[in-house]
């Protein structure tokens, strides 16, 4: 759970224009009306305007750094995700050279501003303003495509979903148009979704349970073929990497039924790869009894007729212990 707070909180990340833009406008609006002397007066107000930039700067950037999770620190669930879709390198050295950049940008305010004291007519005092001008802009377009990068990252991240590793967990697993998400949708709150076509989760999708007074958390994985893992595509990665990483008892769904799109042989091969690969805490389940000709497993359920997820929800809920893990 703290994990996906932490990646909730991460700010907007701007652009280098629009962190340039926004410090030399917040500048611009500056001035010092109260020193008679003019060359005093003109000093007060660069040295000020070199202040703002800096510090709207630097908070931004600081902020960054400081919002941005480490990667060592996450649940592994989300650093293989994220190490999936981004590189995980390229992360950590745009987080350094922002805050590298955070700290040249104090080091060159500070020259400015010493410069600044120093200087002895309005245009000295206008030549140091435009250099600062200058140099920081160009240290803020350096990081552009670290900002951008770090933004693509953000917007992920965020719709990660809201995993919470304290609640008793089941992920339910299976080849492509199964029944998954159906029947994610039949025991919690979730919504079906509409899944005319095979693949259509395309990430692990969340769904809680009351029972009592307790929470029981279930996650849909997308549909897996029986592949090596290198093979997969991202979305059947996504699913490995929940039955790798997050702990539960994983409901594996076997579709035996006309619609199944998959052999027998197939479901059972993968069933046993995760089984000794993946996940040991599993069990069988049967899908859509009410369009199948034969009952194969001892959990056999269909979503769509009245008690027809009594067998299995008697092992949820209930709590039986069974005999049906193999
Ligand atoms: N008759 C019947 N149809 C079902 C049952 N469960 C699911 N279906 C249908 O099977 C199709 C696939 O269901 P989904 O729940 O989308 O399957 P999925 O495993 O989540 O599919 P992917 O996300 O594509 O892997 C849909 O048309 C469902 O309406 C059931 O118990 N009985």
């Amino acid at each position: 759970m703290l994990q996906v707070r932490m990646l909730l909180r991460i700010p907007t990340v701007l652009r280098s224009q629009e962190l340039i833009d926004k410090a030399f406008s917040r500048a611009s609006r500056i001035e010092e009306p109260y020193f008679p002397d003019k060359i005093e007066r003109i000093r007060k107000e660069v040295q000020d305007r070199i202040s703002t930039i800096e510090s709207i700067s630097r908070s931004f950037l600081d902020r960054l750094v400081k919002k941005f999770p480490s990667i060592n620190n996450l649940h592994p669930f989300y650093s293989s995700l994220i190490d999936l879709m981004f590189d995980i390198d390229q992360y950590k050295i745009s987080l350094s050279k922002i805050d590298r950049t955070s700290q040249m940008i104090e080091q060159i305010s500070g020259e400015h501003i010493r410069r600044l004291k120093a200087a002895k007519t309005v245009e000295d005092a206008n030549r140091i303003m435009r250099s600062y001008y200058g140099r920081f802009a160009s240290l803020v377009h350096e990081i552009d495509q670290d900002l951008l990068f770090l933004g693509k990252c953000r917007d992920y991240m965020k719709k990660i979903p809201d995993i919470d590793v304290n609640l008793r967990t089941y992920i339910i697993a299976g080849m492509p148009n199964v029944g998954k998400s159906s029947l994610l949708a039949a025991l919690t709150t979730k919504k079906p979704e509409i899944a005319p076509y095979p693949f259509t989760t395309k990430s692990v999708i969340i769904g809680i349970a009351e029972h009592g007074y307790e929470r029981i958390q279930f996650i849909d994985t997308p549909g897996i073929l029986d592949r090596d893992f290198d093979e997969m595509n991202q979305i059947e990665k996504n699913a490995v990497l929940a039955l790798r990483h997050i702990k539960g008892t994983v409901i594996f769904l076997f579709d035996y039924s006309d619609q199944s799109l998959y052999d027998p042989e197939m479901q059972e091969h993968l069933y046993q790869q995760i089984r000794e690969h993946i996940n040991p805490d599993i069990i069988r389940v049967q899908t859509k009894m009410d369009i199948s000709r034969e009952k194969r497993e001892k959990i056999a359920i269909s979503v769509n007729s009245e008690g027809g997820l009594d067998p299995l929800k008697a092992i949820i809920f209930g709590r039986a212990d069974d005999d049906v893990r193999r």
